[in-house]
Parts: structure tokens; sequence; C-alpha cells
């Protein structure tokens, strides 16, 4: 398969991030193979791969967590302030929210008003301001999450890398993290967003890199990559209205008591279904163009269904 680099830069032409030729081994286990990228200033870039495949360890390389790796990661902006969003929860239940993002703070340097300041803005910022004052033990999964992105941001960073942070949380937990990550966006910060969820890198990444088994199988933009795989398909559902000549065709497959048909040329189909209907007196259901799906490309490319 062919690897082909992001060149694209930000919005101000300027790279956040490059990574160069990276190699990882667990004991004689090797976990990543010759991973080269670049991360565009400003840019959501997804990192999408099934459970094992190596999106955690080129996270923590990238936060600095992992130093034994060959291979060099860059940041082109020497100012670059990190926040990194473990997979794993890493706060103190005994402590109260505010307890644990002053911890942070303090972390990053923090003293005096400004703290106070910060971690007042962040609590408000990650929707846990009415709980401030509450131990984490009594927090719901999502709020817990919530507060651990709340850790990573405290000094204001300028990328923020994320590892899988809607795993497992209630749905308005998850929508809140979208809008937090949207208002990211807007404040100009650089996003690495780690997950196996397609719609999610769908919905805010415009970069993405497919990780299969240690290595990078596909990266670009994203339309980019819809466009380059995408197959055209359209989807009929109805009574009697489908011509003999592509109920019988190998690129017709029932689903859902319709059909998908992949087609170079949609519009002709579907205009082959319309009159076929009127001759026939057939009725149409539905009859639409099917939008390619960032999963479909995964599968096409790796032969993995990625999972739950
Ligand atoms: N500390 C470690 N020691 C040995 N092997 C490890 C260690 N951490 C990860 N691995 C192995 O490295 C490979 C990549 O794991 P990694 O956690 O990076 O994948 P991932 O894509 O993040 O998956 P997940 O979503 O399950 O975390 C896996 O085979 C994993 O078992």
């Amino acid at each position: 398969m062919k690897f082909w680099h992001t060149i694209k830069k930000g919005k101000d032409g300027v790279l956040m991030l490059i990574a160069d030729d990276i190699n990882k081994y667990y004991g004689n286990k090797k976990v990543l193979s010759n991973v080269s990228f670049n991360i565009p200033e400003g840019a959501c870039y997804g990192l999408v791969g099934l459970n094992g495949a190596g999106k955690s360890t080129l996270i923590k390389i990238i936060a600095s967590v992992i130093h034994n790796y060959s291979g060099k990661v860059q940041l082109s902006d020497n100012s670059a302030r990190i926040g990194y969003v473990p997979q794993e929860i890493s706060l103190e239940e005994s402590l109260t929210a505010s307890d644990n993002l002053s911890f942070f703070g303090r972390l990053y340097g923090l003293r005096g008003k400004e703290l106070e300041k910060r971690t007042d803005e962040v609590l408000e910022k990650v929707g846990l301001a009415e709980r401030k004052k509450d131990k984490v033990k009594t927090f719901s999964g999502g709020m817990k999450r919530r507060l651990n992105i709340g850790c990573a941001i405290i000094h204001e960073p300028n990328l923020i890398i994320m590892d899988e942070p809607t795993v497992g949380i209630d749905p308005q937990s998850r929508k809140y993290i979208f809008t937090m990550i949207e208002q990211f966006k807007k404040d100009n910060c650089t996003i690495i967003y780690a997950s196996h969820y397609m719609e999610e890198i769908e919905r805010i990444c415009e970069e993405a890199a497919f990780i299969d088994n240690g290595k990078f199988v596909e990266s670009g933009s994203v339309n980019h990559l819809l466009q380059k795989y995408a197959i055209p398909t359209i989807y009929v559902k109805g009574e009697n209205c489908l011509p003999d000549e592509l109920r019988t065709s190998s690129s017709t497959k029932e689903k859902n008591g319709g059909y998908l048909i992949t087609s170079n040329n949609p519009l002709a189909e579907m205009r082959k279904i319309i009159n076929f209907c009127k001759e026939s007196r057939g009725e149409i259901e539905r009859l639409e163009l099917v939008k390619p799906k960032l999963e479909d490309i995964f599968f096409s490319l790796t032969g993995s269904q990625l999972r739950d």
C-alpha cells in the first residue's frame, strides 16, 4: 500500500509537528514501523486504528512519556505547550474537582491568583463549575473524563493530544467533549485525536491517518481520503423497482430490504431505476446516493472492521 505524507501546511503555512521514521519495540515485538507524518498548525489530526494498532504508543512518544524509540519527533513551534489527555483517567478521587485542577496547575508552574483564575476558567470550560467543591469519587464516568481533559489544558497548551477521550461515556458528555474540541479549534490549538470511532474522526478532524499493526497505511486530509477511495454507490428500496440487469449484477448487494449498487455512473443508474419504475409501475420508497464513509475505506485498506 502506498504511503503519502501530509504536506499541506497550516493556516499560516506552519507545521506544528514533524514525525520522522518512528520505530518502537517492546522487547522483541515491533509495535511502530517507519511512521512519518506532519501535522499542520491548527489542524485536528485523527489517529485511527484498532485496539493494539499502536495509537497510544505513538501518542506517548509525541507527549514525551516514552523516550526509548528511534526516529525523530520535532515540534516546529519552539513555544509549543503540550496538553496530554491519557486514555486512562488520572485523577485523585478523594480530592475535589478544583483541587485536582490546582494540583496539575502547580505541576505546570502556576501559582496564587493565576492558578485560581485558570482553575475557575477550566471548570467553566469543562462544565463542572457547579461541582467544583465535590470529590471526584462522586462523579460519573463522563464528568471524570471532562475533568481529565481540564487537567490537561490548565496551562493553556497549543498542542492538545487526546487518547480515546470518549470511550465508555454517556452521550451528553461525549457531546460536551465535541463542543470543547470545537472551542480548542477556534482558539487555534492543534489537536491530535486517537479513536477507533470513525464517525468522530469524520466529524472533528481535518486530517487523519490509519494505523494498522504499527504502520501508517494511509494518511491525509479527510476530504481527500474520502474522494480518493470512495466508490460511488446508490441505495434503492421499493416494490418492483429494479431492472433485471441491475438486480443480477455483481455490483448489486442486498441491504436492509433494499439494494446497494456500486457504479462509476450512479446518476445514470438512478435514471434507469426511475424509468424502469415508470414503465413497470414499480414504487420507489428510497433512492439515494450513499455518502462515502471512512470506516469503509479503513476496511478496504486493512481488511479489518473497526469494532466498539
Ligand atoms: N508497556 C508495554 N509493554 C509491552 N507491550 C506493550 C506495552 N504497551 C503496549 N504494548 C503493545 O504494543 C502494541 C500497541 O499498543 P498500543 O496501546 O499502542 O495500541 P493502541 O492502538 O493504543 O490500542 P488501544 O486502543 O487498545 O490502547 C500492542 O500490541 C500492545 O499489546
